[in-house]
C-alpha cells in the first residue's frame, strides 16, 4: 500500500497493488450503490496515487469533485480504510488540475454545513455551485408527485426579476426572449423551444432563468413552472431510481408547463442524459416550454450525448456576451442604489465607479462583488470610499479580470516567438510537427486564457474547424498533467502573457 502508482485514464486496467485495492473499492461501491448510481458519479473516477496514508483520486469535473466530497466522502473513506488501516484521508482532485494545491481534502472528519440557498453575488468567484435545498437533506425519498417536485425545486432568489436585470447591447436579445416566455405563448403558439441561453460565468444566466420563473409565478400562478439546476435534476432522478419511483417522477416532470434547467454543462451519466433528453422531447412535443442555460453553446458541451446536444441546439440559441462599458456602469449604479437603500450614507465617488467599470470587464458577478466589498470596507472601517482604498480592496478582483483580458493575437505572438516560428506559420495550413505543436499550444492557451468559443478560436487560427481546436486543447491538457517540462513551458507562456 505504500507505493505510488498512477492510472492516467479510466480505460487503463487496474494493475497489482494499489490498482487491485482500487478495483475492490470500486466493486464494493458498485455493489452498495447499484450500477446506475455508481456509473453516474464514480465511472469517471481514477486512482492517482496512494502516499503517506493519503489516497488521491481524480474526477473529470469540479462539479463531480464537489458532489462526491459532499455526499460520498464517508463511504469512500470507509471502503478505503477497510482495505488498509493506514489510509487516513481521501483527496479528490479535478483531473486537469490534478496537482492543484487548492483542491479539497476529504478527511474522515465532520461534514461541512451545506448551503440551503442560491449563491449570492458576493460569494467567492469561480466555485462550482452546489446548492442543496433543505428538503434534499432528508434521507427519505420524496414522493414524486408534481407538487413534491415543485416543492423540491431550487429556491428562487426574489431579487432575480426581469425588472432588476439591467439591459444592454450584449443581453438585449436574451432579455427579449425571456420577457416573451414569461408573458406566455403568443396566439401563434410557443414560438421557440427550447430556449438555450449560454454565457460565460457571472453574466446573468441564472438571474434570467429565475426571473422567468419568478415572473410566471407572480403573473400566471396557474402555470406549473419548475426551475432546477442540472445537479438537482440528477439528484432527484437518482433518488427516484433508488426509491423505485422513477416512473412517477418522470410523469410528474412531464406535467410541468415551463421547465428551466440551469448549468446543463454539469449533466453527467448516460442514463440521466437519456432521461433528460426524453423529458425535453416529451415536453416540447406536448407544447410545453423548456429553457436551458449553460456556460457554452450546445456544440461545445462535450460531456453531453450527441442526441442531447442536437436536441438543445434545435431551438433558439441566445448568447449573453461580455457587457460593454455602458452596461457595466448601469449594473454598478444599480448595485450602489440598492446598497444605499439600507446604508444611505454609502457614497461612491465617480472616479471609483469609473475605476470599477474600466477594470472589471467581464462579469456582472464581479461588478456586484466590487460594490459589495467597498460597502463592507466602508461599514467596517468607517473610512470614506476613495480611489486609493478601492485599488487595495479590489486588487484580486481586478487581477482576476486582467487574466481574462488576454487577446488571441497576443497568444499567437508570444507562442510564435517562444517556439521560433512565425505568426503566419501558426495560421497557415502547414502540418509539420515544428509548427503543429506550437499551434496546438496556442489554441490551448486561447481556450484557457480567453472567453472565446472553440469555433471562434478555430476561425482566428486560419479558419480551422472547432473539432481541430478541441483536439488540440484535449491533447495539451492531457500532456500537461503528466509532462512536467511542458507544464513549466506553459506556465512561462502564461506569465509572459500576464505582463
Ligand atoms: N444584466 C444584469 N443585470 C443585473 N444583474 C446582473 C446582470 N448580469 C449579471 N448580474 C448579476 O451578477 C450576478 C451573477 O449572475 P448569475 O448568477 O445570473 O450569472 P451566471 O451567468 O448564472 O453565472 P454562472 O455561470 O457562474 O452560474 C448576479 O447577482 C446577477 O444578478
Amino acid at each position: 500500500m505504500a507505493g505510488t502508482e498512477l492510472y492516467g485514464s479510466e480505460q487503463e486496467p487496474a494493475r497489482g497493488g494499489d490498482g487491485d485495492a482500487w478495483a475492490r473499492v470500486r466493486s464494493r461501491l458498485k455493489a452498495e450503490l447499484g450500477d446506475e448510481v455508481f456509473s453516474c458519479w464514480f465511472a469517471g473516477m481514477n486512482l492517482e496515487a496512494i502516499e503517506n496514508g493519503t489516497v488521491t483520486q481524480s474526477v473529470p469535473s469540479r462539479f463531480l469533485k464537489s458532489w462526491i466530497s459532499t455526499y460520498y466522502r464517508d463511504k469512500l473513506t470507509a471502503l478505503w480504510q477497510a482495505e488498509s488501516g493506514q489510509v487516513r484521508k481521501i483527496e479528490v482532485v479535478v483531473r486537469t488540475a490534478a496537482r492543484s494545491r487548492t483542491d479539497a481534502v476529504v478527511e474522515a472528519a465532520p461534514k461541512l454545513p451545506l448551503r440551503a440557498v442560491s449563491p449570492r453575488a458576493d460569494e467567492p468567484r469561480g466555485e462550482a455551485k452546489v446548492i442543496r435545498p433543505a428538503s434534499f437533506a432528508a434521507a427519505a425519498p420524496a414522493p414524486a408527485t408534481t407538487s413534491a417536485i415543485e416543492d423540491a425545486a431550487s429556491p428562487l432568489d426574489s431579487r432575480f426579476t426581469l425588472g432588476t436585470f439591467v439591459e444592454g447591447a450584449s443581453n438585449r436579445f436574451a432579455l427579449a426572449a425571456a420577457r416573451q416566455l414569461a408573458e406566455g405563448p403568443r396566439a401563434s403558439g410557443v414560438s421557440f423551444n427550447p430556449l438555450f441561453v449560454h454565457a460565460a460565468v457571472g453574466l446573468g444566466k441564472t438571474h434570467l432563468l429565475q426571473a422567468i420563473a419568478n415572473e410566471i409565478r407572480e403573473k400566471r400562478p396557474e402555470v406549473k413552472v419548475l426551475y432546477l439546476t442540472a445537479e438537482q435534476f440528477m439528484y432527484r432522478f437518482v433518488q427516484a431510481l433508488q426509491s423505485n419511483s422513477a416512473i412517477a417522477f418522470k410523469d410528474a416532470l412531464r406535467g410541468i408547463d415551463v421547465l428551466l434547467i440551469d448549468d446543463v454543462q454539469f449533466l453527467h451519466g448516460k442514463q440521466l442524459q437519456q432521461e433528460f433528453c426524453h423529458t425535453v422531447n416529451s415536453l416540447i412535443d406536448g407544447a410545453r416550454q423548456v429553457v436551458v442555460a449553460a456556460d457554452r453553446p450546445p456544440i461545445e458541451l462535450e460531456t453531453l450525448d450527441e442526441r442531447v446536444r442536437s436536441r438543445l441546439a434545435g431551438g433558439l440559441l441566445v448568447e449573453i456576451g461580455a457587457p460593454d462599458a455602458a452596461l457595466r456602469r448601469a449594473i454598478v449604479e444599480r448595485r450602489i442604489e440598492i446598497a444605499r437603500l439600507q446604508h444611505p450614507n454609502f457614497t461612491v465617488p465617480e472616479e471609483v465607479s469609473d475605476y470599477i467599470v474600466r477594470n472589471i470587464a467581464t462579469s456582472g458577478r464581479d461588478l456586484e462583488g466590487a460594490v459589495t466589498r467597498l460597502l463592507g470596507h466602508n461599514q467596517l472601517t468607517g473610512a470614506p470610499i476613495s480611489l486609493a482604498m478601492a485599488e487595495v480592496t479590489l486588487k484580486d478582483l481586478i487581477r482576476g479580470t486582467d487574466q481574462r483580458k488576454v487577446k488571441i493575437e497576443d497568444i499567437q505572438r508570444v507562442v510564435a516567438k517562444h517556439y521560433n516560428v512565425s505568426k503566419q506559420d501558426l495560421l497557415s495550413s502547414r502540418r509539420t510537427r515544428s509548427i503543429v505543436w506550437p499551434r496546438q499550444i496556442a489554441m490551448f492557451l486561447a481556450k484557457t486564457l480567453t472567453l472565446r468559443s472553440l469555433p471562434e478560436i478555430g476561425r482566428r487560427f486560419g479558419g480551422r474547424d472547432h473539432t481541430t481546436v478541441l483536439h488540440a486543447v484535449r491533447k495539451v491538457e492531457g500532456l500537461v498533467a503528466t509532462d512536467e517540462a511542458l507544464a513549466q513551458d506553459i506556465e512561462i507562456l502564461r506569465r509572459m502573457l500576464d505582463n
